[in-house]
């Protein structure tokens, strides 16, 4: 299983009918069980990469091809619940068949369970973002985008949010794409890293880390984010 991009021109035409280009040259391929993480400017065009490679937005040039009867999973930077339905019940009525036991399994590693009958009102951002995680693994996807899933969480939730994260993604054998403005969450959660240039976005480098994710020190970390500094990128 292996998803393939390659998005040669993406425009939009603003309020005053100019063409603007968003998106000038992305390609790259993700194999079964491994993580890519999307890093850019803010304002590049990556939430419209995501929105074509989950095929919302067929207007550009270029092609992404998934593979045949792949379940997407896709977690939006604000987590989209339906307000007047209970924690439980927005994530059944996305994955109908899952089975009690996997329920329980992703409420537990998301620390949910004492939250399954609240309403979405009643939750923080946090917890909000949990939920929308779990429909997400509910739902056994074989292609999951997770949409800055940490933003806006302070350091303390975002380091415990990230490492059940992890946790989910190893536990099952899917293509995974995430986007970050984090060095450090791209760094800890991926094994290929890709640094997109401001807009017009452009594949800067793709770099592939070498050692496995669940075998990664602190040591090995900071020695990553080094090597990613040396390269001629910026976040800003
Ligand atoms: N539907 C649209 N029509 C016109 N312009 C759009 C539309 N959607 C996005 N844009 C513009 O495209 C550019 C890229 O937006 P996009 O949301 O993809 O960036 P991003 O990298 O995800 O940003 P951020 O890091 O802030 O989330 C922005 O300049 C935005 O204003």
């Amino acid at each position: 299983m292996r998803l393939e991009v390659e998005i040669r021109s993406k425009s939009y035409t603003s309020a005053n009918g100019k063409r603007q280009e968003v998106i000038s040259d992305i390609a790259f391929a993700l194999q079964r069980g491994e993580v890519g993480v999307v890093v850019g400017p803010s304002g590049c065009g990556k939430s419209t990469m995501l929105r074509i490679l989950a095929g919302l937005d067929p207007d550009y040039q270029g092609r992404v091809s998934q593979p045949a009867g792949a379940r997407l999973a896709m977690v939006f930077q604000e987590p989209r619940l339906l307000p007047w339905r209970s924690v439980e019940e927005n994530i059944r009525l996305a994955a109908p068949d899952v089975a009690e036991d996997r329920l329980a399994a992703i409420f537990g590693v998301l620390e949910l369970g004492a939250h399954r009958t609240h309403f979405p009102g009643e939750l923080s951002l946090g917890l909000a973002r949990r939920v929308a995680l779990a429909r997400a693994f509910a739902v056994e996807p074989d292609f999951l985008i997770l949409d800055e899933p940490l933003a806006s969480l302070d350091d303390a939730l975002a380091a415990r949010l990230r490492e059940e994260i992890a946790t989910l993604v190893a536990s099952r054998p899917m293509i995974t794409l995430l986007v970050t403005h984090s060095m450090d969450d791209a760094v800890r959660l991926g094994d290929r890293i890709f640094l997109l240039s401001s807009r017009p976005a452009r594949l800067l480098h793709a770099v592939t880390i070498d050692v496995p994710r669940a075998q990664r020190s602190n040591a090995d970390v900071a020695a990553l984010k080094a090597d990613l500094a040396r390269l001629d990128f910026s976040v800003s």
